[in-house]
């Protein structure tokens, strides 16, 4: 088994923060300049989007003294109402939060558009973007099955509305704030179980805490949003799959620079750390309004089993569960989640995803409709395992870390779906390799 040891300051910028600012220099009056956006797909189907409904994108790479490449988005809007019809419908790939999160605003264009993706996407769960949107006045349609495509007839004199959300999901609470931004008045989005929070904080919204889960956020209507510059942290979600690389592997210390720390993304450093991984937290601070800072992470061989059942951390740790499923099984043996039946809705069912790869491995696994367990391995399995990755990017990484620290040799299907969220995945982890 190879050790792991180095410094890691290329992480992919965050997946969320760089959607929200590119769809945020949208609808905001004036230039925004983006400094570090991401090169992954999905956030390339955003910019794509953007320029179908008139925007204005210019996006630059820049090659910094050490080598590395980071790119920069130039975005000019006249402020809400910017879009134009697109020509054609508008193409989203592989990214639920692009599709989800454009809805919002184009509710509020007094034309119709047309949300569509690749088949994986195509399959996800929509009624939940149909709802709020149908409230507010916008006529969305959906296919039988409530899935994409999303047709929507906007209206320019959207209602407001107070809307309690029906799951834990960021990218609804994002397109409810997106649409309530163009409304006649204050809306009111109430959340009982904590998502990630970019949004409001970018937007720089009002949010009154009425529990320790339930929040009340407040979008004035008709309010003009101002141009502002954003700079994209590095994601925690991409993060983890190299903490996970480095806590299993004999004799690793990995240390990333430049993470961002928001605590609605790092529940899962906390479950790891009360399992006994050895995780140190360097150098904090805050930036555009998020914390940030460093994670160093050392080979951890004693760690106890992870169990994730209650759902205020699964909404927290969302996109990290396949990863820490794989981690805790090839650490321990053993992993445990109950609450978590949003996975299914995921790039690909997620639960049924891991459960079956896991056992391909030798993993024992129950499972249930809201989670699984695995309870052991009944046999270590070696030589060539053919794994599928559903074309799924989190499934595909999640067995490539297996790969690197199981005896198996793990041949995992389209693995280029890694692109999706980590274009220079592999790379990191061979700078890395001793
Ligand atoms: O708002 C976001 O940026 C995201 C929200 C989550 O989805 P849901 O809103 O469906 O929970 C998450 O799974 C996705 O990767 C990104
Ligand atoms: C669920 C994810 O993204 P999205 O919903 O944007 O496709 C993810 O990246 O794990």
């Amino acid at each position: 088994m190879k050790i792991y040891k180095g410094e890691v300051s290329t992480l992919p910028p965050d997946k969320s923060i760089s959607h929200r600012a590119a769809l945020i220099g949208a609808i905001a009056k004036g230039t925004t300049e983006i400094s570090n956006f991401s090169a992954g797909f999905d956030n390339q189907s955003t910019l794509g989007v953007l320029q179908a409904c008139g925007i204005t994108v210019r996006q630059e790479k820049i090659t910094k003294d050490n080598g590395t490449v980071v790119r920069n988005v130039v975005i000019h809007s006249n402020g809400l109402w910017s879009f134009t019809r697109p020509q054609s419908e508008l193409m989203c790939g592989n990214s639920g939060s692009t599709m989800r999160m454009f809805a919002g605003i184009l509710a509020a264009q007094p034309f119709e558009s047309v949300l569509v993706g690749d088949s994986s996407l195509m399959k996800r769960p929509m009624h939940r973007v149909a709802e709020p949107l149908r409230l507010m006045g916008a006529e969305v349609t959906l296919s039988p099955k409530n899935t994409a495509p999303v047709v929507i007839k906007g209206s320019a004199e959207l209602r407001p509305l107070r809307y309690e959300l029906q799951v834990p999901s960021a990218q609804v609470k994002s397109l409810v704030a997106f649409a309530a931004l163009h409304a006649d008045g204050e809306s009111c989005i109430v959340e009982n179980l904590c998502s990630r929070n970019h949004t409001e904080v970018m937007l720089g919204l009002q949010v009154k805490k009425l529990s320790e889960d339930k929040k009340e956020i407040i979008v004035p209507g008709r309010t003009s949003v101002a141009a502002k510059p954003f700079h994209i942290p590095g994601d925690p979600s991409a993060a983890c799959f190299i903490i996970a690389l480095g806590l299993l592997s004999p004799g690793s210390e990995i240390l990333l620079r430049d993470v961002c720390l928001n605590p609605t993304r790092t529940g899962y450093l906390t479950v790891l750390d009360e399992a006994g991984a050895e995780i140190q937290l360097e150098n904090i601070r805050l930036a555009g309004g998020e914390k940030i800072g460093d994670i160093l992470v050392r080979y951890s061989p004693s760690m106890n089993p992870l169990r994730i059942s209650d759902p205020a951390l699964v909404a927290n740790v969302i996109d990290e569960i396949p990863m820490l499923a794989v981690l805790s099984a090839c650490a321990t043996g053993e992993f445990e989640l109950h609450n978590a039946a949003e996975l299914r809705g995921k790039e690909s069912d997620r639960i049924s995803a891991v459960v079956n790869n896991m056992e391909r491995l030798g993993f024992v696994c129950d499972e249930y409709a809201d989670g699984f367990a695995i309870t052991g391995q009944s046999n270590t399995v070696n030589g060539v395992v053919p794994i599928e990755s559903y074309d799924d990017h989190r499934i595909a990484m999640s067995f490539a870390i297996a790969d690197k620290v199981l005896p198996a040799e793990l041949e995992i299907s389209d693995s280029e779906v890694i692109g999706v969220s980590f274009p220079k995945f592999f790379e990191i982890i061979e700078s890395l390799e001793h």
